[in-house]
């Protein structure tokens, strides 16, 4: 044990993990060159586009280091979104060590710092290294004083490297090899081994990356799952190097896979502790936690004869993706389709892509939204997740919504703009600290704020140099109504939102004079109006049409009139019949483009 190194990579997204680990992966001999496609760690194609790394993956590394000695890394890859926090939580648990990689001409960003403290109390040793070198903006001294500054960590010795042009990625193996310790365990005890991340597979179902901390786990061993009381029969372990190789076996201090006949992803759940029914262990590893939707937002075919087509992409992600959750719905407006939990903005965003990329869906998504708690008359508490099925005002005592404790990096120069930002948004401060050329605020915010726009706002208030990072409070009490739209004189479902009393009315005229630039002119007038419990309080009307689109070709060009034709038929794939008006997919967000007053 005492030269195995097991080790993930914290940093911010952009800051050059993927190719790092690219580089450690080329270094260490794991892939021909011909074999390594632009990144290897990324393995889905949206990831590659958004160059996002949304699974964690691993690659166990043979290091000949510079003492002459044979070392076994092995790197784990982490998510580096805000969304994906528990997954991050759970890698760095398997790891004793982790390399902080900071972009040294940006710095430090809120969500590096969040990881950090997570990894610091795991007791992970972080060790930092200042990336992308090569850059002329890049200031190494100034971020390595900025690190030991915001992390607390010593910083002033951090390896320089450049992970693009290659520079000191020898000298990181080191300092991971010399600075990280050796995993302890007992190999001879009771088997535990920890669930870092599971996914399905096609051809052997689902497949469990797992770090062994105790113990030893071999094929033909029956296992049991610690929370989920499942048992099964371990077909097969082995390492990813990054191409998987099979092991006779798993043992104390080794991250690997492991294959055991399981079918549904929901029974190998990420956190979960692995045991063996011959020799038990008597208690499982600290940490596991079952995943909750944050984000929830309603699903809709375009074409209401592919709902059974969208039930079944969605149950096919879901073999994916444990923690995409979605239920059928009816909406009066939009006829059936499903309300789905997401753990955040960029989960729904991802979910959404791949249904309309992989799956060839056309969608209409309503406007993200949050649980609520709706305390009744008799005391009994309702969670709804839904707008428009929210009881009315009068038949329950209290409404709760979600707080959030957001931690919002910023340097110095936009504190001003950010706190605005936050009191617009309804946030309380907590704590305001300097560090260094920067800033951290910490705010409580009502999460419904957040999921509209708040991220977007942030990041142009700041001209992108802010930074945030959140996690779930505590449910409470507010002054919530709920703020109808209707067109025609219809009240559409769908765009129902919950809205705070102070800011509902402008909300609700900003709504419907956004929706009125948003909705196509048709052939007849068409009145769109707010209402907050049966009182009107905006109309706008989006005027008739008069002009035919092909009435500006006369004469004979059919190619132009064909291209015309086409484009408005594709401009209709994204528009759901109401009534007798059709909506664009536009219309039904058009409140994320509602400013603050
Ligand atoms: N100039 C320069 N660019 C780099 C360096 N390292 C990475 N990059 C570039 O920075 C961008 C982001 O790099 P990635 O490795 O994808 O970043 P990441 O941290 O893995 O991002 P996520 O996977 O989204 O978390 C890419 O365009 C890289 O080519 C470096 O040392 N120097």
């Amino acid at each position: 044990m005492k030269n195995i190194r097991n080790f993930s990579i914290i940093a911010h997204i952009d800051h050059g993990k993927s190719t790092l680990a690219d580089r450690f992966i080329q270094f260490c001999g794991g892939l021909e060159m011909r074999e390594m496609s632009a990144q290897v760690l990324d393995s889905m194609d949206i990831e590659k586009e958004r160059g996002i790394t949304i699974k964690a993956q691993t690659a166990a590394l043979t290091y000949k280091a510079r003492d002459g000695q044979v070392y076994n890394l092995n790197l784990i890859d982490t998510p580096g979104h805000v969304d994906f926090s528990y997954e991050v939580s759970r890698s760095l648990s398997a790891c004793e060590g982790a390399l902080l990689v900071v972009d040294a001409s940006q710095g430090v960003e809120a969500q590096t710092v969040a990881n950090c403290y997570t990894a610091i109390e795991l007791g992970v040793e972080v060790v930092p290294v200042l990336n992308k070198i090569d850059l002329p903006a890049a200031d190494p001294d100034r971020i390595a004083q900025e690190i030991e500054d915001i992390i607390g960590i010593e910083a002033v010795d951090a390896v320089r490297a450049s992970a693009k042009s290659g520079i000191g990625i020898e000298d990181i193996l080191e300092t991971v090899v010399s600075k990280i310790p050796p995993p302890e365990g007992n190999p001879d005890g009771p088997l535990k081994a920890l669930i870092i991340d599971s996914w399905f597979d096609n051809y052997v179902g689902v497949v469990m990356l797992v770090r062994v901390i105790d113990g030893q786990l071999k094929p033909k061993d029956k296992i049991k799952f610690m929370a989920t009381q499942a048992e099964h029969l371990c077909e097969q372990v082995g390492v990813f190097t990054p191409k998987s190789v099979q092991r006779q076996s798993l043992n104390a201090g080794e991250v690997g896979f492991v294959i055991a006949g399981i079918k549904e992803l929901k029974s190998a759940k990420v956190g979960d502790t692995i045991t063996l029914m011959s020799k038990p262990a008597t208690e499982p590893l600290p940490g596991f936690k079952e995943v909750q939707s944050q984000v929830f937002a309603g699903l809709y075919p375009v074409e209401s004869h592919d709902y059974e087509a969208l039930r079944d992409a969605l149950e096919k992600l879901q073999l994916n993706d444990a923690s995409l959750k979605y239920e059928p719905e009816v909406s009066q407006a939009l006829g059936f389709g499903f309300r789905c939990g997401f753990l955040g903005l960029l989960h729904l965003e991802i979910v959404q892509e791949r249904l309309e990329r992989e799956f060839d869906m056309d969608l209409i998504t309503t406007a993200p939204t949050v649980n609520y708690e709706v305390v009744m008359k008799d005391g009994t508490v309702e969670v709804v997740s839904n707008p428009s099925k929210m009881p009315e005002a009068g038949k329950y005592e209290e409404l709760r919504e979600p707080i959030i404790t957001a931690t919002i990096l910023v340097p110095q120069d936009y504190v001003g703009s950010v706190m605005t930002l936050c009191n617009n948004k309804r946030g309380v401060q907590r704590n305001m600290q300097y560090m260094g050329r920067q800033v951290m605020l910490t705010y409580d915010l009502p999460m419904n704020e957040v999921v509209m726009d708040f991220f977007d706002r942030l990041k142009s208030t700041s001209r992108g140099y802010a930074s945030l990072d959140y996690e779930f409070k505590e449910f409470q009490s507010a002054d919530l109504v709920k703020l109808d739209v209707l067109v025609n004189s219809e009240k559409v479902d769908a765009l129902s939102l919950i809205v705070h009393r102070a800011t509902s009315v402008y909300r609700g005229r900003e709504l419907v004079s956004k929706m009125r630039e948003l909705i196509p002119r048709q052939m007849f007038d068409i009145a769109v109006q707010a209402a907050i419990g049966g009182h009107i309080i905006a109309r706008e009307t989006v005027k008739a049409l008069r002009k035919n689109v092909l009435a500006k070709c006369y004469g004979g060009d059919i190619t132009r009139k064909k291209k015309l034709l086409e484009k408005q038929k594709a401009g209709k794939k994204r528009m759901k019949q109401v009534g007798n008006v059709e909506i664009p997919q536009e219309a039904f967000l058009a409140i994320l483009q509602v400013g603050d007053k």
